[in-house]
């Protein structure tokens, strides 16, 4: 069984600005005037060309057959090759080429009365073709091929009545063809008409779901690289540009690890609260970034502890430790109140290191470096700044007690 949502309806529905109709019209417009043209163009060929046809069956009308068609037919024929071209919606230059053919039949009505001569009867089915041609071939809307069928079908059954020797019999054995035809040609129009709307609707519902998709994982990408309580990178983050720098290391290419650890951080939210432990890492988070350069990866590495990442190309331990001290400082300048640190505020110890990128570790013996020299701040008091070696990490990593970082 064949269903489908009723056409007036689908085509009514708002579709933005505008209904479904004009959105419709609007983007197959190019297609469907290819389609009316070339329709046009062979009707037009073999209306004109079957002046022949009448010259030579119908000598008493040929002419008039030549001047009805060439002269009442020809200019506005011309005239709608010319409108096809004007930026006027393809509804209206549908409903002008089914004018054209409501004329065209008009006037070969009229040739064939003039002709008063029975042989025309026959002719008559050929009207019959040229209603199928209206609604199947050109497949106008649905609309426009009932204007016009009905049309069509109205001029032949009323002039018919003035052709010489017609009877009511012969009247009524060309409708038992006329109106199957009528019938069962409109259907097919309606269903075409009807079926290409419905499947313009499907693909623009696809494309904007594919929007939409696309629209979702753009979000959720950026999200997944995204700490959500500081707004910081996050560790996946760092592995990537971790990657990408094995992936490409340059010459003389030099890596600056960070590592920064508020203090006492368990303290912080015995006394104040996971809450206000929250907020105190937002707050955190905002001045390491701020002291941090533009280009340099900073993310959130563990609970309360931040990493930036920089990669330059002359070595430049001296302003690596000054960035760590103006993260230390910015934080100390925060003035976070703290009952159990020592300075009665939130402080940071930072563990800094720079070298050149192993190829073979990557940037873990960067970070195992920072790190140890991280836990050197913390055994030395806190709140302070210490830089360390690569190698020191390669004789951390060998010692069973020394805090390692995981692998990235
Ligand atoms: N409020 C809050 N606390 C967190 C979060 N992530 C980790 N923490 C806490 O941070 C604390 C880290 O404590 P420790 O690793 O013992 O270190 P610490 O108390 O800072 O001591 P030192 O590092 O030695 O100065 C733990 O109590 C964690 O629960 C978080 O997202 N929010």
């Amino acid at each position: 069984m064949y269903r489908l949502t009723p056409y007036y309806r689908q085509l009514s529905q708002p579709a933005g600005d505008s209904t479904v109709r004009q959105q419709y019209d609007l983007d197959r417009h190019d297609e469907r005037l290819r389609s009316l043209k070339r329709v046009c163009a062979w009707l037009a060929l073999f209306y004109f060309t079957y002046t022949l046809v009448d010259i030579y069956l119908l000598p008493e009308a040929a002419w008039r057959s030549i001047v009805l068609r060439f002269g009442l037919v020809g200019p506005p024929t011309l005239l709608l090759f010319a409108y096809f071209k004007r930026p006027v919606s393809i509804r209206r230059k549908e409903l002008a080429a089914v004018c054209q053919g409501c004329l065209g039949t008009l006037v070969w009505c009229m040739i064939l009365i003039s002709a008063n001569t029975p042989d025309v009867l026959n002719y008559y089915y050929a009207g019959l073709v040229f209603i199928l041609v209206l609604t199947i071939v050109a497949t106008p809307p649905f609309e426009q091929s009932l204007y016009g069928t009905l049309f069509v079908f109205a001029t032949l059954y009323i002039t018919i009545w003035f052709l010489p020797e017609v009877t009511l019999h012969y009247i009524l054995l060309h409708l038992s063809v006329g109106i199957p035809i009528l019938v069962l040609s409109l259907m097919a129009n309606y269903r075409f008409s009807a079926e290409s709307l419905r499947l313009y609707l499907e693909k623009n519902s696809v494309d904007a779901l594919r929007q939409e998709l696309a629209k979702r994982n753009t979000e959720l990408e950026r999200i997944s690289y995204i700490d959500p309580l500081t707004g910081l990178a996050n560790r996946r983050v760092l592995a990537r540009h971790a990657d990408e720098l094995h992936k490409k290391i340059e010459p003389n290419q030099i890596i600056t690890i960070i590592i920064a650890d508020v203090d006492h951080f368990k303290a912080f939210n015995d006394y104040y609260g996971h809450a206000e432990g929250d907020s105190c890492l937002r707050a955190v988070a905002k001045a390491i970034s701020a002291a941090c350069d533009k280009e340099d990866v900073v993310c959130r590495f563990g609970g309360e502890e931040f990493l930036v990442l920089r990669s330059e190309h002359s070595p430049q331990m001296d302003s690596a430790i000054d960035t760590a001290e103006n993260i230390r400082q910015a934080v100390a300048d925060l003035a976070i109140p703290h009952q159990a640190a020592q300075e009665g505020k939130v402080t940071l110890s930072i563990g800094v290191c720079t070298g050149p990128l192993d190829p073979g570790v990557g940037l873990n013996s960067l970070i195992n470096a920072a790190d140890v020299a991280l836990y050197a701040a913390k055994r030395e008091g806190r709140n302070r700044v210490r830089y360390g070696n690569p190698s020191d990490a390669a004789l951390a990593l060998l010692a069973p007690q020394s805090p390692v970082t995981p692998t990235i």
